[in-house]
């Protein structure tokens, strides 16, 4: 099992966008974590279980939250459990809610909490690991509560990918994976729902010292180098 205090040095280099503004999260020096409670009367994950170490993984579409999992997976040995995966694999899977789904994914809105966080909820039960990347989720202050009560514990920390809008849009139009929402229209609702809705979520862990901001400019090789300590830290 791995840590859950750790004391940390800076680790993230600012840029100038207007969510880092926005956040104002800032950037300090030490970061401390604690050891998450569950939550006895809300059962949390099955036994086997329980205490999983869980860090989601934040920013705006395109800002980069899919490649830097895979590179730490790949070299920290987490398992990814991406929200808009698992969502997508209901769509394809004919669930009964497949088609509200795939309209609330193409007009860029979020999927009711209860929907996502029974599926990923299932992924970590179903899981040999006991450390996971929750990328994409939550996203808006619903989502958080819905997963705290039912999961019963918090994340142990939260990576936030911070990048100007305008390199996200160029990002997702170039994105080249046939998803229905890789468009201008839908890419534009998508930046507006994360400014109100999932902004509040990142400065909420922010106050709790959980959050990690790292600057989601560059090469992905130059963000990896920034998020590498954060996990190198934990081992
Ligand atoms: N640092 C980067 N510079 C340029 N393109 C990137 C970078 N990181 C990721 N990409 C590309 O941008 C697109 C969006 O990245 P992705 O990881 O899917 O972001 P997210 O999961 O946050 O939407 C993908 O096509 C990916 O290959
Ligand atoms: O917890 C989640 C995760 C994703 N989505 C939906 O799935 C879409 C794509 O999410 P994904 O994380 O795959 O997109 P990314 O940010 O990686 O581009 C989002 O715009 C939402 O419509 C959602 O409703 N809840
Ligand atoms: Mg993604």
């Amino acid at each position: 099992m791995w840590r859950r205090v750790a004391s940390l040095s800076p680790l993230v280099s600012s840029s100038k966008s207007r969510i880092l503004n926005q956040v104002g999260c800032g950037l300090n020096a030490c970061q401390v974590f604690t050891t998450r409670v569950l939550n006895p009367a809300e059962g949390g994950v099955s036994d086997r279980r329980r205490n999983p170490f869980v860090t989601f993984v934040l920013g705006g579409p395109g800002s980069g939250k899919g490649t830097q999992c895979t590179k730490i997976v790949e070299t920290f040995g987490l398992t990814h459990l991406s929200a808009g995966d698992l969502l997508r694999k209901e769509i394809s899977s004919n669930s009964e809610n497949g088609s509200m789904i795939l309209n609330t994914i193409k007009e860029g809105k979020i999927v009711p909490s209860e929907v996502t966080v029974k599926l990923i909820k299932k992924a970590i039960e179903t899981s040999e690991n006991d450390r996971f990347l929750i990328d994409g989720f939550p996203r808006s202050e619903e989502n958080r509560i819905a997963y705290e009560r039912v999961i019963g514990a918090e994340p142990d920390i939260v990576l936030f990918f911070d990048c100007p809008e305008q390199e996200m849009v160029k990002r997702v139009l170039n994105r080249n994976q046939g998803r229905i929402d890789d468009n201008i229209d839908t890419v534009k609702e998508r930046l507006k729902v994360f400014a109100e809705l999932n902004l509040p979520v990142i400065k909420h862990y922010s106050k709790k010292g959980k959050l990690y901001k790292i600057d989601g400019t560059g090469s992905e090789d130059e963000i990896f180098e920034r998020v590498r300590p954060v996990f190198a830290a934990l081992r």
